[in-house]
């Protein structure tokens, strides 16, 4: 039996309930003057969503759902009609707090519902206002006031955008996925809710990340936004407040685990890759303990990859490669970097997997290399500094547990607290500094610290006044100091912190977009966007061109180079280690052109539409990219720097963004 057939079997209860509600729903709120008699409707599924005379948005019963192929376009909670009145007033109250999400924009949100209604009225005018002005919609649309959006979002809904499949969809899905209107989908960003940026479970409303990642996929990448596809895989919530408010959306239930959420994330797989096989899926903001599982399990059959995992992992390796510029160092010192890393999640095992891969690879790709790579790492999560005496260790971070013997040697303890970490690992790194007779000056412990330190802990003000302070010995002639968690209000410290308390030379990075800040005496603290917005939607593109079946390590790594030699010496001299977003499109090209580049010297790339195999190779050997960072041999000039551009590929790339420009209409009759 098939796993799409074993699912066949719904859950039984659900379906019960379902009906129930439906039943109580249509005697309480469509009986009127005309009684029972039906309105005669001739259209069908988005149709009717998106015609005012007909529609009646979430309270569509689930029986009128399927007779009228809308199942999986709205979300799973059949609202009453004096809920949905219900969640508009609240919203419209809503209206009278200053609702927004750090201290840039009290108006965030009224700006996100004025372009969501052009988004509703007008693709193309939308994505032209959007291209045209991304680096002040982006924050709007994306992060960090998407975030508020999903936390609002059963007040902002309107007019459905999406697919949801719900745990009481199971047996299903292969059949609803034919309720979407487009026969050619190119780009799937799918969440389950369960970690929206920083700000936890979600539920249902975590489908507003999928929808704020495509927009970016559509602007930045040029993909058609008739064939992107947003998805919500709603198996429930844990989120308490959610299980208990009358006016949520989705699944009131708590969450699938084990076999049972396995198998509705494989019968959407199945789905989605049985109606569209050339589609690329994008999982997006998993918890940690499903993010890395699924990605193994579909990595190797589907066209797929995990954003925060891979994507982060990508931005990260760049944005540490910079900041090794940035002190005047050929690349190649990357190895050498001591980093301690805040959060031992999807994102940070992420990195540090890609860190330790990087470093590993420029020492010579081998097991010792390896070892000596993995000691460059201190990590620290909720309970502290990570060491192998840690009981129920998450395997996924055990690479990284400290030796007992090691953390001995340098005064630290399973469990040590951040400031003690990054103080002591300081010491540490000084002690073998000495050892290898580099010299640095050691007068008094405090002077010594680590290079860098990186925050993906969703912990906003984790990098207090006395990290900051310990880090503020450091011996490093510049520290980088990397907040990235999301939104605003969960960055582990801002950059004003950051440039006070450590000093004018450091480098900053943050996943959410902060100002620049005023150093005084005409100086200039680079606030850096360290997002993986730089990367996914160069590496979806670049998949999508190059037709390739799955996405390589090496393709990942070739996006990855391609983002840390995009920026000049004289920028990362200057503390400015990713680019102004206002280029993202042309980023997104030369990403993608990388990552089309890679699939075809790795044999993976079967072509994209008229572009046969034979033909992209053809391409690709216009001029070819010399790619050395895992020659032991390499040095600045083969690996970074040395990075020819992939021109062909590029134009080959850009010619296949779609642009928002109005097309002629000719009306055919059917
Ligand atoms: N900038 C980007 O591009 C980017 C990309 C991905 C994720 N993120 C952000 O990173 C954050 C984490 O994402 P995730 O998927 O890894 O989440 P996660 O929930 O999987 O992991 C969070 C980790 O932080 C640890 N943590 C919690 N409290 C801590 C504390 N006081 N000190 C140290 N560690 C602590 C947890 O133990 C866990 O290991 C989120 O805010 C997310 O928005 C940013
Ligand atoms: O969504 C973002 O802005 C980045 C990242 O994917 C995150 O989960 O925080
Ligand atoms: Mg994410």
């Amino acid at each position: 039996m098939s796993n799409f057939s074993r699912q066949m079997r719904l859950s039984s209860s659900m379906i019960r309930r379902l009906h129930r509600r439906d039943a109580d729903l249509s005697s309480r709120c469509f009986t009127t003057t005309e009684g029972h008699r039906p309105t005669i409707v001739h259209k069908r599924s988005l149709d009717i969503l998106h015609d005012p005379w007909f529609n009646k948005g979430t309270s569509f019963s689930m029986t009128e759902r399927d007779r009228l192929d809308l199942r999986g376009l709205l979300p799973p909670n059949v609202m009453s009609t004096e809920q949905q009145i219900e969640r508009f007033m609240d919203d419209l109250k809503r209206l009278a707090v200053n609702a927004r999400d750090g201290p840039f924009d009290p108006y965030a949100l009224a700006k996100w519902r004025i372009l969501n209604r052009l988004h509703d009225r007008n693709e193309t005018m939308y994505y032209k206002v959007l291209i045209a002005n991304i680096e002040e919609y982006a924050p709007i649309v994306y992060t960090p006031t998407v975030g508020l959006v999903c936390q609002n979002y059963s007040g902002l809904f309107r007019r459905p955008r999406g697919m949801y499949f719900s745990a009481a969809d199971r047996g299903e899905m292969m059949s609803m996925v034919y309720n979407w209107p487009a026969d050619q989908v190119d780009m799937i960003v799918v969440t389950d809710g369960s970690r929206i940026l920083g700000l936890g479970d979600l539920g249902v409303q975590g489908i507003g990340i999928a929808i704020g990642k495509l927009d970016l996929y559509v602007a930045a990448a040029g993909i058609n936004p008739q064939r992107v596809l947003p998805v919500m895989i709603d198996v429930g919530t844990n989120n308490e407040k959610l299980l208990k408010d009358p006016l949520y959306l989705g699944l009131q239930e708590h969450r699938l685990d084990g076999d049972e959420y396995i198998t509705v994330v494989d019968e959407f797989m199945e789905a989605v890759f049985t109606r569209w096989p050339h589609v690329i899926v994008q999982f997006e903001d998993f918890q940690s303990k499903w993010a890395f599982k699924l990605l193994q399990r579909y990595r190797d059959t589907y066209r797929m990859f995990n954003d925060d995992v891979q994507g982060t992992a990508g931005v990260a390796i760049a944005g540490l490669l910079g900041a090794v510029r940035a002190q005047g160092k050929p690349t190649i010192d990357f190895p050498k970097q001591k980093i301690v890393v805040a959060g031992a999640g999807s994102a940070g095992i992420g990195v540090l997997n890609a860190a330790r891969k990087t470093m590993a690879r420029m020492l010579g790709n081998n097991e010792s290399a390896f070892e000596s790579a993995r000691s460059q790492f201190w990590v620290v999560d909720a309970k502290g500094l990570i060491t192998e005496e840690r009981e129920n260790l998450d395997p996924d971070a055990l690479p990284f547990a400290r030796k007992t013997k090691e953390i001995g040697r340098q005064g630290l303890k399973e469990g040590a607290s951040l400031a003690e970490v990054v103080l002591l690992s300081a010491i540490a790194s000084a002690k073998k500094m000495d050892k290898l007779n580099v010299i640095r000056p050691l007068a008094g412990v405090r002077e010594v610290k680590p290079d860098v330190l990186l925050g993906l802990s969703a912990v906003g003000g984790l990098f207090t006044k006395e990290v900051l302070e310990a880090l503020k010995a450091s011996t490093s002639t510049r520290p980088a100091i990397f907040a990235m968690s999301n939104p605003t209000k969960n960055a582990e410290c801002t950059p004003e912190e950051a440039f006070s308390i450590v000093g004018d030379n450091i480098i900053f990075a943050s996943g959410s977009p902060f100002n620049d800040v005023d150093l005084g005496n005409g100086l200039i603290g680079h606030c850096n966007q360290g997002n993986n917005m730089y990367l996914f939607p160069g590496i979806g593109l670049g998949t999508l061109l190059s037709g390739s079946r799955v996405i390589s390590d090496g393709m990942l790594q070739a996006a990855a180079e391609c983002l840390a030699a995009y920026m000049t010496e004289e920028e990362v001299f200057k503390g400015v280690i990713y680019p102004s977003i206002s280029s993202i499109r042309n980023i997104t090209k030369e990403v993608a052109a990388a990552v089309v580049k890679e699939a075809i010297d790795e044999d993976l790339a079967e072509g994209y539409r008229d572009m046969d195999p034979r033909e992209l190779h053809k391409l690709s050997q216009e001029n070819g990219r010399v790619k050395n960072l895992g020659d032991s041999t390499s040095n600045e000039k083969t690996w970074l720097l040395g990075m020819e551009q992939v021109e062909e590929l590029a134009t080959y790339v850009e010619n296949n963004m779609w642009s928002p420009e109005y097309p002629t209409l000719v009306y055919k009759r059917d």
